[in-house]
């Protein structure tokens, strides 16, 4: 696997892909890897001929200063992790090579998905997201990117982008890794003991109660059963609980048949916050 810190050598290096008329796929992580960030990986590998994996803990994304700084980073870990996996190539940028001006400048419309579930509880988020994706879109130029459905609120804002930015760029929304209990792999789950991940796992008993109710039971009336079922599972503080039609993330009152519904959650577990989320139809 080849590794990149600056732009202008990953781009001398996608250059030669480019010429061949070689397809490059683009999966971009904040490091820590686990299984979850390297099934983003396989499932690029076979739609692509170069696969461009970046590591990158973006401040700009960070609305809370200490959430960034217990971050976890593991290099040589995760390079062990993508040579094992066959990646081709890794982009490894420090803040200044990302942001040579500390002033910039970014916003984009997001059409009020910033301004619902997580960018509302994280305020900027979603535009310090939009900010790399779109300058890691613009460096590699990727003909695919792929993004885990576990960040389901994320893939909707990348994709308004792509559409109000008219990028030439393939989304693939990549299935939920789970661990063998249910639990959704994710870097901060490192944070956890032991016992907080089994008290973590509260979250997907939560979202499977809905999904396995979903239609049966009144809408009004599983939402409040869900969230009272995740209030008194102990350790654990809920921060949202909603069920969504999929392309707007608005929460509904009714069902409609030609229209797919998701269950989104967030919570903190030790102080840890988490996200999940299941489509329910
Ligand atoms: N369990 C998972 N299954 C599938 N994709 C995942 C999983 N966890 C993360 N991803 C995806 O990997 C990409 C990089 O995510 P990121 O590096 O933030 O990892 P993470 O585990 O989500 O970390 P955290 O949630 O703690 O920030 C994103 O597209 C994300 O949705
Ligand atoms: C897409 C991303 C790499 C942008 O920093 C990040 O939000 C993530 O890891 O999901
Ligand atoms: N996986 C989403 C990135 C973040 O939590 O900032």
């Amino acid at each position: 696997m080849r590794i990149f810190e600056t732009k202008k050598e990953l781009q001398d290096y996608l250059e030669t892909a480019r010429i061949n008329k070689q397809k490059i796929a683009l999966i971009p992580t904040m490091g820590a890897l686990h299984e979850g960030h390297i099934s983003l990986l396989n499932y690029a590998k076979p739609l692509s001929d170069v696969t461009v994996c970046s590591i990158f803990v973006n401040p700009t994304q960070f609305n809370d200063p200490k959430d960034l700084e217990k971050y976890p980073r593991l290099i040589e870990h995760d390079i062990a992790l993508l040579e094992a996996a066959k990646c081709d190539a890794l982009f490894l940028p420090t803040v200044e090579e990302m942001y040579p001006d500390p002033n910039e400048k970014w916003h984009i419309d997001l059409n009020g998905l910033d301004a619902i579930w997580e960018g509302k509880m994280r305020p900027g988020h979603f535009q310090g997201v939009t900010q790399v994706v779109y300058k890691l879109f613009a460096l590699v130029q990727p003909d695919i990117a792929c993004f885990g459905q576990k960040d389901f609120q994320q893939v909707m804002v990348i994709e308004h982008m792509i559409k109000v930015k008219q990028l030439p760029i393939t989304i693939a929304l990549c299935p939920i890794i789970r661990d063998e209990n249910g639990l959704a792999l994710s870097s901060r789950n490192m944070r956890l003991s032991s016992n907080g991940k089994i008290q973590a796992l509260a979250l997907f008993k939560t979202l499977l109660y809905i999904k396995n109710n979903f239609g049966k039971i009144p809408l009004l009336q599983l939402n409040k059963q869900a969230t009272e079922l995740l209030n008194s599972s102990e350790g654990i503080t809920l921060e949202y609980l909603a069920i969504c039609e999929t392309t707007t993330l608005k929460e509904i009152k009714t069902i409609e048949q030609d229209k797919q519904y998701v269950a989104l959650v967030t919570a903190r577990v030790e102080d840890v916050r988490l996200i999940d989320n299941m489509i329910l139809n």
